[in-house]
């Protein structure tokens, strides 16, 4: 599985299964909107820890600038990566169909030892991973922050919307 144009890709969104993919599209959906490029693959710590570690180890170099990591169950692939890459990690805990509600992927995810940080949004919340990866980038991106300014301007407008039409 590989998708975007992961030639010039910025951002890479690996899971630990292909199982993982109806939480993790919503990821890929959002930087497809934010028009930046992409790649998506399956990673898995556990049961490919060398693919794992060659992903990790040669990100930077392909020109990432930021890993999406997502995981279910005992979810040590973010982690796992965030400690071999220097590049930021964006951690998407996903509820896996034998979880414990999802904890055991969010605690494994977001309880990472001082050093070596994961961002972790919330459970299956691939879509705020998304949107954090694409902060990421417009802090050196002028027109990536524009369209940022313009979903959250949006994002208002809709609510102050909704509001609006209660209060009528
Ligand atoms: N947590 C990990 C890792 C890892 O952390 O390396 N590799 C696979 N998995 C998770 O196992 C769950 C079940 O996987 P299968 O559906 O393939 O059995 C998935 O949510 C996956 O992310």
């Amino acid at each position: 599985m590989s998708q975007g144009n992961s030639s010039s890709a910025l951002v890479g969104i690996i899971m630990g299964s292909k199982s993982d993919l109806p939480v993790m599209q919503d990821a890929a959906d959002v930087l497809k909107e934010f028009g930046i490029n992409y790649e998506i693959t399956v990673v898995s710590a556990h049961r490919t820890p060398e693919r794992m570690f060659n992903y990790a180890k040669e990100a930077q170099g392909r020109g990432l600038k930021v890993i999406i990591a997502g995981a279910g169950g005992a979810a040590h692939l973010p982690g796992m990566v965030a400690s071999i890459t220097t590049l930021p990690v964006i951690g998407v805990p996903v509820k896996s169909s034998n979880s414990i509600d999802g904890w055991d992927s969010i605690l494994s995810i977001l309880q990472m030892p001082n050093g070596i940080p994961v961002a972790t949004v919330a459970l299956n919340a691939a879509k705020n991973a998304g949107l954090l990866a694409t902060q990421i980038l417009a802090t050196a991106d002028e027109s990536l922050t524009v369209k940022m300014q313009a979903y959250k301007d949006e994002l208002r407008r809709k609510v102050e919307e909704s509001a609006d039409s209660l209060e009528a």
